[in-house]
């Protein structure tokens, strides 16, 4: 005879009723701080104090709760007090459910008004023009590089980067049928076709490529066409109610993208943060190792250099520099300072929390 679960779960449903409880409670603290800032003009979000939370439920839990798990909840609860401060719009890389749309939920939780763009350009100039108080954009992945159209976007519009979210990207192919034997094209954006190069030449030896805007705009064509393959995410089949036909078709496992978070302000700091720059670099020789000298001489960790060319100007290129700490930290302050100086442009793009890799699917 099957067991009696009603006192357990009677047990569950207290527990439940609890949490709903002090959720509520939770909220109306947060939203009592939210008018606190407001009369003293502070900043809503508060890096460091979100960082200090997750520091010490992770030690209170002491790994008995899965960590990640653990993580998403408070996550998805502190976006949520903190949203109930000041509602929060965010406009993103579209159509639906792109893998960028995916990384803003991520950072954003699910209460933020998630509005699509058509091109990455778009995204900067709603932030710029204040339509969305954040935008959500790729920067770079860890097979293909640097994500140009973001580079470029720094050159040609006024706005900071308020954070990052770094994402393992794992690549679907589908359609809507799920049997490969429809598919005649395969459509996606330029950088998944690119991530899963092999696998195609492999599996669809025959079968062109078709670069889109996006993988949400490949996962729309493949919902109206079956013959159309696309390579897209998880919350694409949800979205386009597509069929999977192969999970997992990226040419390298630990294919990460980060995205960027861009705002009209940086946050302030969270104990572990980076730094970009966007310098223009005096042409005599040597001048990007003497720019290089200052930053090794200061003890800090440039964790990444980029170069792009100006457009218009032929063979001039700006640099694009990530320095590990705030600018609000004494040694990286006058490190900039001392670039300022050397520098033919120099341009502070924002200081953010770095934050742990993360799975869409988790
Ligand atoms: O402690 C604060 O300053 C709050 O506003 C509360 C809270 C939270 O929900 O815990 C919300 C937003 C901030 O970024 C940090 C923490």
């Amino acid at each position: 005879m099957a067991q009696d679960l009603t006192p357990v779960r009677d047990g569950i449903d207290k527990i439940d009723n609890t949490i709903v409880e002090l959720l509520k409670e939770r909220l109306s603290l947060a939203k009592t701080i939210g008018k606190l800032k407001n009369e003293s003009k502070r900043a809503k979000w508060d890096p460091l104090r979100e960082r200090q939370i997750y520091e010490r439920l992770t030690k209170l839990n002491d790994g008995v709760f899965p960590k990640d798990a653990l993580h998403s909840i408070f996550h998805e609860i502190i976006t949520t007090c903190r949203l109930s401060q000041q509602k929060i719009a965010v406009s993103y890389l579209g159509p639906e459910a792109t893998f960028t749309h995916l990384a803003g939920v991520k950072y954003f939780g699910h209460s933020a008004t998630y509005s699509p763009m058509e091109s990455i350009a778009d995204v900067f100039s709603e932030v710029e023009k204040g339509r969305t108080q954040y935008g959500i954009v790729p920067v770079e992945n860890s097979i293909e590089g640097a994500v140009f159209s973001t580079l470029d976007s720094f050159m040609k519009f006024r706005t900071k980067i308020c954070g990052e979210v770094r994402m393992e990207i794992t690549h679907n192919l589908v359609c809507k049928s799920g049997d490969i034997k429809d598919i005649q094209t395969v459509a996606s954006h330029t950088q998944p076709l690119a991530q899963c190069r092999e696998w195609l030449r492999k599996h669809l030896p025959t079968c062109p490529t078709l670069p889109v805007f996006s993988t949400g705009a490949a996962a729309q064509m493949a919902a109206n066409n079956p013959n159309i393959g696309a390579i897209a995410s998880s919350l694409a089949i949800k979205t386009y109610e597509l069929q999977v036909v192969v999970k997992g078709i990226e040419d390298y496992r630990g294919n990460t993208t980060r995205f960027l978070v861009i705002g009209k302000e940086s946050p302030t700091p969270s104990g572990a943060d980076r730094t970009s720059l966007l310098l223009g670099i005096k042409e005599r020789p040597g001048a990007l190792n003497e720019i290089l000298s200052v930053i090794a001489r200061a003890g800090i960790n440039l964790a990444k250099i980029e170069s792009r060319p100006i457009k218009g100007k032929q063979w001039k290129y700006l640099f694009f520099l990530d320095l590990m700490g705030h600018i609000d930290d004494q040694h990286i302050k006058d490190c900039c300072t001392t670039l300022k100086a050397l520098c033919s442009y120099f341009e502070w793009l924002g200081s953010y929390p770095v934050t742990e890799e993360s799975s869409p699917d988790a």
